[in-house]
């Protein structure tokens, strides 16, 4: 316990039932004479250890995931430290429970599931009471962090309407597991701004806003007005875009990533994921990334923001042009190879330089087979939410030109790989090196008695620490370099760096530890760019944001009529 009590007025049901401030059985003998919890409360006092015992004994009567799920919400909605300190403790076992794949079952029948609100939801009908809205969330609380979706694109899944809210709070929750945010100082938004998703317009339980998706310019009012609130009253906070559509994506954060701290998952987390990924496969097969040919398959947000985050690196690594070093990468996407003649199929926000000339490639066969035969490529990236669309032939054809296979299957959740990392690890003979978006079993290496661990290729190995740069260095804005700096780190620190027989990234239990080295690379950079507006030490850098991190403890508290 810290040595300087809190100041608190909550009493009683308020205090219990106050999910921030709430012991439970932990509040002391004293804590309990001084807020009216004596008799509200059985007799023993218990230490946050104890509660974690109990609490993890409860979890694991729970056989389903889903219902897992349904349990550790619950539990936040009690006891945030507690909630906390459990997850922290079991961080491998209960992070595919918070979030991919389960997260996706939970989102997808929040209607059904539903017990408590959190967050905040906005939506076109209080468009006028927005700001209003925003501070009623906010509550008089500096933020840290915002993460919003408009949960048009949720993982794979598509539009989720009002479900959205749980994408943004499992964001929320994994920077305050990785990167030590304050959850007091987040806040997790939806925009519900309607649902094309027929199935839930026709769901008598659903609980969003039942019209068609806002779109245009009322859309595009509505996203600005939001941003502007947030530029407003929450100057200081980071704004984490999450699973936007992707015509819409990419064109907020380039609207509004200079005038504020903005970040979009899924374009640049993902990016910076899948470049440190890549990065350890290259030290594996011992080759440069300029010499790499890529295939990326989808060409959605996550497809295109990995194109683009290693077109950038390898100029960084070369001098080279964009065009020059976008020859190295073969795009497609539902209309196959994106070439010249597919006019107006091509979506504007994509950069012109991936188009492929049509003399460059000179046939109309476009599919994903024929490019693999005839790209040869090292690299092959799966954004497209396609399962099974990497068959055996495609794996195959692709191996019989490479030694070493580059294989990332990204589509989450579980059941939307792009090939099954055994099924990949098995046709290639053991010489595939793979990276996943969720979590998978390691698989057999030929000849030897190890296993070949599966390196989860997910934005959250990355975003957290990212995120915590920004937000400790308080910079103005989320740069390139800073990005790119962030990837390094998490790449120098791969498992295969060591071992070429061992993972492409960090285990997600180790997610805290890397996320954190992460976030020191960040903040470096912020300061070199001149773009970080806190006093950030010159020396001891560790010290001073290790500092800053919130931990799930109890503190003591001592009643003040005032409060905080
Ligand atoms: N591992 C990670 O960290 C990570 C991060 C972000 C997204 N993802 C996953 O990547 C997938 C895509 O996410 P997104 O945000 O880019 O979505 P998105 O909707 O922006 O992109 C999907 C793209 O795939 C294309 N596509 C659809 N059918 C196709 C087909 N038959 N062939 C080729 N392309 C096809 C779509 O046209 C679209 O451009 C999702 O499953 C998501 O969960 C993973
Ligand atoms: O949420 C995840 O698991 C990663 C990513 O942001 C996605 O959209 O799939
Ligand atoms: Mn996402």
């Amino acid at each position: 316990m810290s040595k300087q009590p809190l100041k608190l007025a909550l009493t009683g049901e308020a205090l219990l039932d106050s999910a921030r401030y709430n012991k439970g059985t932990a509040f002391t003998e004293k804590e309990r004479a001084a807020f009216g919890l004596r008799g509200r409360l059985p007799f023993a006092v218990n230490t946050l250890e104890q509660q974690v015992e109990r609490a993890y004994a409860q979890y694991k009567d729970h056989d389903v995931a889903i219902r897992q799920n349904a349990f550790l919400q619950s539990l936040k909605a009690q006891n945030w430290t507690l909630f906390y300190a459990l997850i922290t403790r079991h961080l491998e076992e209960m992070f595919p429970v918070i979030y991919t794949p389960t997260e996706a079952d939970a989102i997808a029948n929040y209607s059904h599931l539903f017990r408590r609100s959190e967050g905040l939801f906005l939506s076109p009908p209080s468009v006028d009471n927005m700001e209003k809205d925003f501070l009623d969330a906010c509550d008089g609380r500096v933020l840290d962090l915002i993460v919003v979706s408009d949960a048009e694109a949720i993982l794979g899944i598509g539009d989720q309407g009002s479900g959205g809210i749980g994408i943004s709070s499992a964001k929320a929750v994994i920077y305050t597991l990785a990167a030590g945010v304050d959850p007091a100082k987040a806040l997790a938004v939806t925009l519900d701004v309607g649902t094309n998703n027929e199935k839930l317009l026709k769901d008598d339980l659903y609980i969003g806003y039942r019209e068609r998706r806002l779109h245009g310019r009322p859309y595009d009012d509505f996203v600005d007005k939001f941003v502007g609130l947030v530029r407003k009253h929450q100057s200081k906070a980071l704004l984490h875009f999450e699973d936007f559509g992707v015509s819409n994506a990419q064109r907020l954060l380039q609207r509004h990533r200079d005038t504020h701290p903005i970040f979009n998952d899924d374009i640049q987390g993902t990016g910076a994921v899948t470049l440190a990924a890549l990065q350890a496969a290259i030290s594996v097969t011992s080759s440069k990334l300029q010499d790499q040919r890529i295939v990326v398959f989808g060409a959605g947000s996550a497809g295109l923001g990995i194109a683009r985050q290693l077109r950038d690196a390898m100029r960084v690594a070369t001098g080279l042009s964009k065009e020059d070093a976008a020859k190295r990468f073969w795009l497609i996407d539902k209309y196959g190879l994106i070439k010249e003649s597919l006019g107006d199929k091509i979506r504007d926000d994509l950069d012109s330089e991936f188009i492929r000339r049509e003399d460059d490639w000179g046939t109309d066969e476009n599919q994903l087979a024929e490019v693999v035969k005839r790209v040869k490529p090292t690299v092959l990236i799966g954004t497209s939410t396609q399962p099974g669309s990497f068959t055996e032939g495609i794996i195959k054809e692709m191996a019989k030109h490479v030694e070493r296979p580059i294989i990332f299957p990204l589509s989450n959740p579980t059941r939307l790989h792009e090939v099954q990392p055994k099924d990949a690890n098995a046709w290639t003979n053991g010489k595939a090196l793979i990276a996943t978006g969720s979590p998978f079993h390691p698989v057999d290496i030929p000849g030897k008695s190890k296993k070949y661990v599966i390196a989860e290729c997910n934005n959250a190995l990355i975003y957290p620490g990212l995120g915590l740069g920004t937000i400790l260095s308080r910079s103005k804005k989320m740069t390139d370099k800073m990005i790119i700096a962030g990837a390094q780190k998490l790449a120098e620190l791969a498992p295969a760096l060591k071992d070429p027989d061992d993972a492409l990234l960090t285990p997600f239990g180790d997610a805290a530890k890397v996320n954190f080295e992460v976030a020191l690379a960040v903040i470096d950079q912020a300061v070199e760019e001149g773009v970080a507006d806190a006093d950030v030490p010159k020396t001891d850098r560790r010290k001073w944001a290790e500092a800053q991190l919130w931990k799930p403890e109890y503190v003591e508290y001592e009643y003040s009529a005032q409060g905080l």
